[in-house]
């Protein structure tokens, strides 16, 4: 069974004499865990990522239980000499895949990320959210158990920022740890199952009560089931709120990016559970438009 990643005391500086931008950092990484890392520009929130994604090592202190790791960059090297499909095809060899399963894969996810058309085009020409899709395909591919995003939604088109959340969704349904940066409050709203400010060079958890109304775009789904029928328990773990009005209806509220995630786990049930409505909710920013 995957473990918890683990981060002990840990801290980092650049330099023999550098200050430090982390120290006696302890932070836990479960299996399956959303977390969100926060704070203003030059705190060392990617200095934390890069850390996570092994990518750094610590100056003090320790990081154990590393699982299979995979990386978006703040900054993804563009001037690599590959088509897109060519570099994906080659790091899904890295992982493991046939040629022609890694070229498959790459294919299904840039077409995904309504990246397609460019699959075939030379990496130094693709614009910067072009190369941005190429960043996150490399990422989604590894099948990693722990995924680390630093700013990766940044520069991608409305579609493809979707995309990536319900990405998200699914890998974390499936056991994934996903961390990730993001400067717009609203990415994965309600998701995270924590959320820590990088703050005086420590980690800081963000310890509120959850809201009493959800943030960010949610959707509720009604089901109905057999009388005291259980909804799986895969479907509920992302749920924000959930009633049952009548025996065997259930409203179940969640993020918007894990309404698919939901709909999945119900209607693959055994047995399924029928699905008599999906509605979107209104958010106050939606509400306050009309
Ligand atoms: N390779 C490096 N060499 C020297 N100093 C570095 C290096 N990388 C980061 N730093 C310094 O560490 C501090 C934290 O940087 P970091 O990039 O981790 O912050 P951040 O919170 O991710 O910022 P932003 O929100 O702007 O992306 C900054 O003072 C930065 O100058």
């Amino acid at each position: 069974m995957q473990r918890d990643l683990r981060l002990d005391n840990v801290g980092r500086r650049y330099g023999l004499r550098g200050p430090w931008v982390l120290r006696g950092v302890h932070l836990t990484v479960p299996p399956g865990n959303l977390i969100r890392v926060e704070g203003p520009n030059g705190t060392g929130k990617s200095t934390l990522l890069r850390l996570l994604a092994g990518i750094d090592a610590p100056t003090e202190g320790r990081i154990t239980g590393r699982p299979r790791t995979a990386y978006v960059p703040e900054r993804f090297p563009t001037a690599l000499p590959f088509t897109a499909v060519g570099y994906l095809t080659h790091l899904g060899k890295v992982h493991g895949f046939s040629r022609a399963a890694a070229t498959r894969a790459a294919l299904e996810w840039l077409d995904r990320f309504g990246a397609a058309s460019y699959a075939r085009t030379p990496m130094a020409q693709l614009s910067k959210g072009s190369s941005q899709k190429v960043a996150v395909v490399q990422a989604l591919l590894a099948e990693p158990q722990l995924l680390v995003l630093d700013e990766a939604w940044t520069g991608l088109d409305a579609a493809a920022r979707e995309e990536l959340e319900r990405a998200v969704a699914e890998r974390t349904a499936g056991g994934t740890a996903v961390v990730f940066v993001d400067h717009d409050p609203g990415r994965l709203a309600g998701a995270p199952d924590a959320t820590y400010t990088v703050r005086d060079a420590g980690l800081d958890l963000r310890t509120e009560d959850a809201p009493s109304a959800p943030t960010g775009p949610h959707v509720t789904v009604v089901v109905q089931g057999p009388r005291g029928g259980q909804l799986p328990a895969d479907a509920t773990r992302t749920v924000i709120s959930a009633e049952e009005p009548t025996p065997g209806t259930h409203h179940s509220t969640v993020p918007a990016s894990h309404s698919d995630v939901l709909l999945r786990a119900l209607l693959t049930a055994r047995p399924p559970w029928h699905v008599v409505s999906v509605r979107q909710e209104p958010t106050p920013e939606t509400e306050s438009r009309r």
